[in-house]
């Protein structure tokens, strides 16, 4: 589908705020922690949209329990997935609702990439948004340096930088905030995942990776530090079980969870 040359601009004029999801190191929990953003932004009464750039591995869909779904196509664009039937507060567009099957593979060199990333910003009707939380692959690849150049007529309002609290993590975390500044992408903070293990007996909390060393780092680069989240398995059961048909939606067990608290704290702290 080829694409009017200002419709990009256009398209995410209705959107508020523009937020990118970033990690130097895959696996430490950069798509659960969009998720998790997305739905207490959601619970707090915004609309969201979340969009999964991880063209190679996208992991939203399935998060978000709708990774059976496909995606419509309408005149004026993409109609994303709803979360929420109805009530149409959170949606998401991914590469997945395109693929003919789950263990279909992407396999494209860097052109095609930055082809699909730029329909998913100009095709998508995202309609009316609060915020559009964008999830991307970890590192610094094509994929943010297209997402980086598309969104600049756009103003995103920045990115959120996930690390766990190792120094592996850290180190490659280091990479993602210069890459941020030679790109004039501004950083609203850093979030610590998977610091300590709270004991749901005792509540004892056990640092197994350490703990403190985003903050620490966030302080170095003199960025804001958002917060710490810790290992917890609510996340495992949230994403990887889909609620039978009369139990609670991933929402309401999302706002029951002591992951919302620490997410609500989070996003409170995010541009309104
Ligand atoms: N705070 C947490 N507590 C417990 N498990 C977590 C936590 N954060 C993430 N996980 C789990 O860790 C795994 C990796 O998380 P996730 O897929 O979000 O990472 P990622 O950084 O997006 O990975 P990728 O490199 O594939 O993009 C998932 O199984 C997720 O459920
Ligand atoms: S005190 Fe230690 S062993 Fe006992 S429940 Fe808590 S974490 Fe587990």
């Amino acid at each position: 589908m080829a694409s009017a040359p200002d419709s990009l601009e256009t398209r995410l004029q209705t959107v508020k705020h523009i937020i990118l999801v970033l990690s130097g190191k895959g696996g430490v929990g950069k798509s659960s922690v969009s998720t998790q953003l997305a739905l207490s932004l959601c619970n707090a009464g915004h609309k969201v949209g979340v969009l999964d750039i991880d063209l190679c591995g996208p992991s939203i869909p399935r998060m978000l329990g709708v990774d059976n779904q496909q995606v419509r196509q309408a005149s004026a664009g993409w109609v994303p997935v709803y979360i929420d039937g109805e009530a149409q507060r959170l949606c998401c567009m991914s590469i997945a609702f395109l693929l003919p099957n789950k263990e279909a593979s992407v396999v494209w060199r860097g052109p095609k990439k930055t082809a699909m990333i730029r329909q998913f910003l100009s095709d998508v009707c995202w309609g009316d948004l609060d915020y559009l939380v964008i999830d991307t692959p970890p590192g610094t690849s094509d994929e943010h340096m297209a997402v980086v150049e598309y969104l600049k007529a756009a103003n995103p309002d920045g990115a959120v930088l996930v690390t766990t609290p190792q120094n592996v993590a850290l180190a490659d975390v280091r990479k993602e905030l210069n890459f941020c500044r030679q790109v004039d992408l501004p950083i609203l903070g850093v979030i610590e995942n998977m610091s300590g293990y709270v004991c749901p007996h005792c509540t004892e909390c056990t640092n197994i990776f350490s703990s403190g060393g985003g903050e620490a780092m966030a302080k170095e680069f003199e960025v804001p530090f958002l917060g710490r989240v810790p290992i917890d398995p609510t996340v495992t059961h949230l994403f990887e079980s889909t609620p039978a048909p009369g139990q609670l939606s991933l929402m309401e067990r999302f706002a029951a969870s002591n992951l919302a608290t620490v997410f609500n704290a989070i996003a409170a702290k995010l541009p309104r």
